[in-house]
């Protein structure tokens, strides 16, 4: 049974779409509003084998019977919306049983045309002998004979399309630093535009603080350190946004000015973005995703970079040989609290992750049920008053900013108690009876604030984190935010885009940060969204130690439920 609740926007796609067909029945309704629902959800497409014979419940109404996939097909080619992959019409039907919105299906065919032609070509540039000696310089030898650091800097220097893959603290960032050390010594490479870009101006300032600190730790010349860019940028500002419309000022037929990209954070990144991203990259620049494929997938439509990955390990894959996955862990160490929960929450291994967090005698990692609304407020409070004192005494507002990323609570929901909006609403009334703020205002001192869309006036972007401090010249009261050369800026608060209170943030949010300490709070009730991915996202969040609010019943269905986001990529990406 597939039961539903009807969005008006299901429900109008359904109207427009089946406008003027013969539908006595209603299925054609319920198809195209499922898919309507599907999109809504992060889907790409509808796939048809997978809903025929269901019975579907909208709301209230009557549960209807699907019929088989070839009734389906049958009936969705009466629609005069309808049409085959070649064709102009508001919904497309593949030849494996898909049903797309147009929209969707060109971006889905778009990228999987500009990857496969991307991953077909090699660099010509490359010359073997000499590229040997540079990797044994920026990698040299170790006992451990499979180097896949090396082997991910080899690929991208060959290749025109490369992925590399790995959860934190797997080497992703030194690598991509030694990589742009290479790009840049290599014959013609003092010439060689490079752009670094991520999807949310937060996870741009990470990425540029990294490499401020990385380059000088390169086996190079130092004109090849200064020649690195210390600019990072969004993938929004790259391409240029154009007011009132979903297109950018680059695209394909206005190519950006690159020879080499490098893309952080791609998990977050959704097929639409990506899409103009890559038609908008000339054909002979080099592109570079650098993610973690067992994050949390985007939050709009499509699991780009988990579709990528999934297909490299595919035989006859047209990207095979593309994508290295670094797995060993350097900052923990593999045998880490963190390192071994998030490997055997990733491996769906539920009984296994649930030990390690019971058994754990290291500090690192911990276990305890989810508090009941009464008791709530008295659990919260000890974990508040010690994550946010010393950002709340802080003496300046860099102080106060650095000292905010020591602690944070993620939530799996953003409503109810346990959802972001009830856990600050918590927060703040214990911060406020202790006294660390006062809450009399909607701007108070010391007002942690999370922006929620991008501001290009103010330079403020989804994602960005600030706090409310008095200005230590004039007194006044400013939301701080972190530039990312380390100083800091300051904004008046009225001037500030779509923004949230930030002592609490849902585990989406908080894609592309980290805090030493996490405090990972899941609701008393199972729910379908609650699934192992956004338990690894919460969990390798955390730098030092993350404590889960969960009972155990809740946290094994969790584990074992993935989650899957229907698209033909994968398929595209195979076929030659
Ligand atoms: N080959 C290596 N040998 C020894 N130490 C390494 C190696 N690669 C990375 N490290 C160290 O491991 C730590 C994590 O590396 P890095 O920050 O590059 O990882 P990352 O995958 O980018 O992590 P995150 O996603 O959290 O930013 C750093 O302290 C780095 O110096």
């Amino acid at each position: 049974m597939i039961d539903f609740i009807e969005r008006p926007i299901d429900r109008q796609a359904a109207a427009f779409l089946c406008r003027g067909a013969k539908d006595e029945s209603g299925v054609l309704r319920t198809v195209v509003s499922l898919l309507s629902q599907a999109v809504g959800q992060g889907h790409v497409c509808l796939d048809l084998e997978e809903i025929a014979g269901e019975i579907v419940r909208i709301g209230k109404e009557e549960p209807l019977r699907l019929p088989d996939a070839a009734s389906l097909v049958a009936a969705l080619r009466s629609l005069p919306t309808l049409g085959g992959p070649e064709e102009h019409r508001p919904l497309i039907l593949d030849d494996a049983g898909r049903l797309y919105l147009y929209r969707y299906f060109r971006y889905e065919a778009l990228l999987a045309d500009a990857i496969r032609a991307r991953a077909a070509s090699e660099s010509s540039e490359t010359d073997e002998s000499a590229l040997a000696g540079q990797l044994d310089r920026y990698f040299p030898p170790t006992e451990n004979a499979e180097d896949r650091q090396r082997q991910s800097a080899l690929t991208a220097l060959r290749r025109r399309f490369s992925v590399i893959s790995g959860g934190p603290g797997t080497g992703k960032t030194t690598t991509v630093v030694r990589i742009l050390g290479l790009m840049l010594e290599s014959p013609g490479g003092e010439r060689m535009r490079i752009a670094l870009v991520a999807p949310t101006g937060k996870a741009a300032a990470r990425l540029a603080s990294s490499i401020a600190s990385l380059r000088e730790t390169l086996p190079c010349a130092d004109e090849v350190k200064r020649a690195i860019p210390g600019q990072v940028t969004t993938i929004h500002r790259l391409l240029g946004t154009l007011p009132g419309s979903t297109g950018f000022r680059h695209n394909e037929r206005n190519p950006l000015p690159f020879d080499a990209v490098i893309v952080d954070e791609a998990s977050m990144v959704d097929l639409p973005l990506m899409t103009a991203f890559v038609t908008a990259l000339p054909p002979h620049a080099r592109l570079i995703l650098i993610g973690d494929r067992d994050q949390l997938a985007s939050v709009e439509a499509g699991a780009v970079l988990g579709d990528i990955c999934r297909v490299a390990e595919s035989p006859g894959s047209s990207i095979a040989g593309c994508v290295t996955v670094l797995d060993r862990n350097f900052r923990f160490g593999d045998g880490s609290g963190i390192a071994a929960l998030s490997r055997a929450v990733n491996a769906g291994s539920d009984r296994e992750a649930l030990r390690l967090l019971v058994d754990s005698g290291s500090g690192t990692i911990e276990l305890e049920a989810t508090p009941t609304r009464e008791t709530l407020k008295k659990r919260l409070k000890a974990p508040v008053l010690d994550g946010f004192r010393a950002c709340l005494e802080a003496e300046t507002p860099a102080e106060a900013l650095r000292l905010f990323d020591r602690f944070r609570i993620l939530t799996a929901l953003r409503e109810g108690p346990w959802g972001a909006t009830g856990m600050n609403h918590t927060a703040e009334t214990l911060l406020h009876e202790s006294g660390l703020v006062r809450r009399d205002t909607q701007f108070y001192r010391g007002r942690p604030v999370l922006v929620t869309e991008n501001d290009y006036i103010h330079k403020l972007f989804n994602g960005d984190t600030g706090i409310i401090l008095p200005d230590p010249e004039s007194g006044h009261l400013r939301a701080f935010f972190a530039a990312p050369d380390g100083t800091v800026r300051a904004i008046p608060p009225e001037f500030l885009p779509k923004h949230e209170t930030a002592f609490a943030m849902t585990v989406h949010k908080s894609q592309g940060s980290e805090f030493d300490r996490v405090l990972m709070v899941l609701p008393p009730e199972d729910s379908i969204l609650l699934t192992r991915e956004l338990i690894y996202t919460g969990i390798t969040r955390a730098r030092h130690s993350v404590t889960l609010w969960s009972d155990e019943a809740v946290f094994i269905a969790a584990v074992k439920r993935r989650t899957e986001r229907r698209s033909g990529l994968r398929e595209r990406l195979v076929l030659f």
